[in-house]
């Protein structure tokens, strides 16, 4: 496997970024798909082969976040609801729009920004903490519902859709939310039955047609990541003849193309 060298990146841009003075727009990549189809995974595998992942916050080229940041304050009913498992997560009321329409904007100002950082086991935002996003070439968006905003659809520069088939979906989920979102094997099944599953064919299923590239098999699927991997780097790099890549021992490789 092979993964593409760190960018380079001179000391202005560095300075710029660090003290959130506005740069270029960036290239802004839009990640839809059901729960647990892989959208953050293959996030994160785009992220890695680029180079992106040990690297300082202020100095990443690419930058990814996620809708579950803009989760909209829940009232104390609400509150009391989602615990039982008879909150809506998956309908596009559930989010803040203004604040993702705005947080993007500001994204594509070249804008310093804090986004909230959401906590799984309380269904809120987490009151003491942000996420700094700097000012980034390429920023990934990723969450079951960002194409179906029209206003924030058509912010995007690129549309991918991770399309995993829904039973290995439900069984990445239910694992999931038992270890890391603190649900019992009821609630999970409960709320995949009565929000999730409706909720995904009515509101993000169709969204499906917006996209520009579909994922079927989501990480698992390496051709379609290392296709947009390149598409990426040929942005970053505005369409360089040759790509370096390293493998995972270090070594590096110079395609041409
Ligand atoms: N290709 C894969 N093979 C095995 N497990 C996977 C794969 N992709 C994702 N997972 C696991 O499934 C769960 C959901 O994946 P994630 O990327 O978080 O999905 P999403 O962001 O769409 O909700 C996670 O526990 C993740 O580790
Ligand atoms: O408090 C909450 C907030 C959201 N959810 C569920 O999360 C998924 C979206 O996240 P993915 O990582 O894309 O799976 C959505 O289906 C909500 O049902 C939650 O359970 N609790």
């Amino acid at each position: 496997m092979y993964f593409i060298q760190n960018i380079d990146m001179s000391d202005a841009i560095k300075f710029r970024k660090m003290n959130g003075i506005e740069g270029k727009a960036p290239f802004l990549i839009g990640v839809a798909g059901g729960t647990a189809s892989g959208k953050s995974t293959v996030c994160k595998r785009i992220m890695e082969k680029l180079g992106q992942v040990d690297m300082d916050q202020t100095q990443r080229q690419v930058v990814c976040i996620s809708q579950d940041s803009f989760y909209r304050e829940l009232t104390a009913a609400e509150i009391v609801k989602a615990g039982q498992g008879l909150f809506n997560f998956d309908h596009p009321n559930a989010f803040d729009e203004g604040l993702m329409e705005r947080t993007l904007n500001d994204i594509l100002a070249g804008k310093k920004c804090e986004v909230p950082v959401y906590d799984f086991k309380n269904h809120t935002t987490r009151k003491d903490e942000t996420m700094t996003i700097y000012p980034a070439d390429v920023v990934l968006f990723e969450g079951i519902l960002v194409f179906f905003f029209p206003q924030i659809r058509n912010l995007f520069h690129m549309k991918l859709f991770v399309d995993t088939d829904s039973d290995t979906r439900l069984a990445r989920r239910v694992p999931r939310d038992i270890i890391e979102r603190g649900r019992d094997l009821e609630q999970v099944l409960n709320q995949y039955m009565n929000f999730v599953k409706p909720a995904f064919e009515e509101f993000c299923s169709p969204t499906k047609k917006f996209a520009d590239v579909i994922i079927p098999r989501g990480a698992d699927n390496t051709v379609a990541i290392d296709l947009i991997v390149h598409h990426i780097w040929d942005i970053l790099h505005g369409n360089s003849n040759g790509v370096r890549m390293v493998s995972e021992n270090g070594s590096a490789t110079k395609i041409s193309r």
